[in-house]
């Protein structure tokens, strides 16, 4: 269950009073609820408790080191998709060993870091790549641990743009040509062969895709087990969460019986009997389903706005702070932090982005609200902050983290100055050196590659 509920006529987080919070760190504001998290973490591990899952947490949904240091001391692993999740996982205690790192794009710099941190496993998407990690770790003296990714082409019920198992998609491998990468794995002597994953999508709410999925990739983890030892097989993340109706249900998703969706229950029970028998470790990469629910954004309603054919109230947290809505038309549930009495209305509530795309409910029945308002907009708690931007030079908002009673700064608020941090207007500014001449007569110009201050002098070549 979540922890976000009215007392009185007040929106509360745990038993912190969502108002106060605004009051004390400003808006636009992401508020997390630890428990809900841990709540959430602990009832996927006891739903699948017969098979003793390792839950690599997908770190994209919310990158914040609170929330990783968090999941890590309940022992969770997590699920990493770039060298930048890796240094994030690392800084905030979480253990490589039980961490996977999956993506269709990993650089050989990437491969390099992952290795020496001791990785679990990469999750490879592809041949090419296969051949860059053999070549990575012969060259650091090491045997890489792999798992390959199956594409099992898989449709679900979700936004096509978070479908990831059909074979239209670019992820994973198809299951014909694994076939014959098991023909050819004796030939990469720097890599072994430690599991088999798929991950089909996100936001889905029906067990049938991942009943159908691990059904298809059976027959392929059975060989990778049998004639190359592997030891784990990952069935990814995806679970969704309800978006509708969010606060009153108090249904972080997937875990109460709602007519038209699975339950964990119903999950387990049509997924245990097919993996059981495989004697293997079985992974689960969840993502939203354990974060969504526990966020929330607190934004300040600024002006509002009446045409006969419209009405608008604008707020101060905009498509760069959430971008959900704009990009797949997502559905969030918006509340007033404090309750007033009055007729509904139905409005358009818009950010203050010069896009009229910023808006995160349009034609919405809501209860009535004036400027200076606290508004909640909910189930923000996964791909919120991690997919904010600076987009109209807007600084990225704070993150809080409340326990019970106790609330903490997270994130700062940034600044006007973190919007310009790394750029430079005169020449040796900001990389003394670099610059150069389109005829090379000075500096590392025909380099091609744009540099961070942290790449510059150590890029890996594939
Ligand atoms: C490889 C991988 N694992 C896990 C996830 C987590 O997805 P979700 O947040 O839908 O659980 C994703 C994102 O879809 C992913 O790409
Ligand atoms: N960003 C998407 C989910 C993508 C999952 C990443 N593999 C969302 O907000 O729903």
């Amino acid at each position: 269950m979540h922890r976000f509920r009215y007392q009185g006529e007040a929106l509360f987080v745990e038993e912190t009073d969502a108002a106060g919070l605004a009051e004390r760190y400003g808006t636009p504001l992401y508020v997390y609820s630890a428990g809900t998290i841990v709540d959430h973490y602990e009832r996927l591990l006891s739903s699948l408790r017969a098979l003793n899952p390792l839950i690599c947490y997908a770190v994209k949904a919310n990158s914040n080191l609170a929330l990783l240091r968090l999941l890590a001391s309940r022992g969770s692993g997590f699920d990493l998709v770039s060298g930048g999740e890796l240094y994030r996982i690392l800084r905030a205690g979480g253990d490589p060993a039980r961490s996977t790192f999956a993506g269709v794009g990993k650089t050989a710099q990437e491969i390099k870091e992952a290795l020496e941190a001791g990785i679990y496993s990469f999750v490879v998407e592809s041949r090419e790549e296969l051949e860059v990690i053999d070549r990575v770790a012969a060259r650091l003296g090491k045997r890489a641990p792999v798992a390959l990714r199956v594409n099992p082409d898989v449709g679900a019920r979700t936004h096509a743009k978070v479908k990831t198992g059909v074979a239209e998609s670019k992820f994973g491998i198809s299951p014909e040509e694994i076939e014959g990468l098991y023909r050819q794995l004796p030939h990469f002597s720097h890599v072994s062969l430690r599991g088999i994953q798929f991950h089909i999508g996100s936001q889905i709410r029906d067990v049938e895709p991942f009943e159908e999925a691990v059904r298809r990739v059976i027959p392929l983890v059975e060989i990778a087990r049998d004639r190359f030892g592997a030891e784990f097989f990952d069935i990814g993340g995806g679970l969704g969460i309800a978006y509708e109706e969010a606060l009153q249900s108090g249904d972080p998703g997937w875990w109460e019986s709602k007519a038209q969706w699975a339950t964990p229950a119903h999950y387990a029970e049509r997924l245990l009997p097919l993996l059981g028998p495989l004697k293997l470790r079985i992974i689960v990469e969840p993502g939203r389903l354990l974060v969504g629910n526990a966020g929330i954004l607190l934004t300040r309603v600024l002006y509002r706005k009446n045409r006969p054919q419209k009405k608008f109230v604008i707020v101060d947290a905009g498509m760069n702070d959430l971008v959900r809505p704009a990009l797949y038309g997502s559905f969030h549930q918006i509340v007033p932090v404090a309750r007033r009495s009055g007729e509904w209305v139905e409005a358009d509530v818009v950010g203050p982005v010069c896009e009229s795309g910023d808006c995160f409910a349009a034609s919405r029945r809501m209860a009535p609200v004036e400027s200076g308002d606290l508004l909640a907009i909910f189930s923000t708690g996964a791909y919120g902050f991690s997919m904010a931007s600076q987009y109209n030079s807007r600084p990225r908002p704070a993150e809080v983290l409340v326990d019970g009673a106790n609330h903490r700064l997270i994130r700062l608020r940034e600044s006007y100055e973190d919007l310009v941090r790394g750029e430079g207007i005169d020449e040796g500014e900001i990389a003394p050196g670099l610059s150069g001449r389109a005829d090379g007569a000075s500096g590392q110009a025909g380099e091609n590659e744009s540099l961070t201050r942290d790449q510059a002098g150590r890029k890996e070549k594939p």
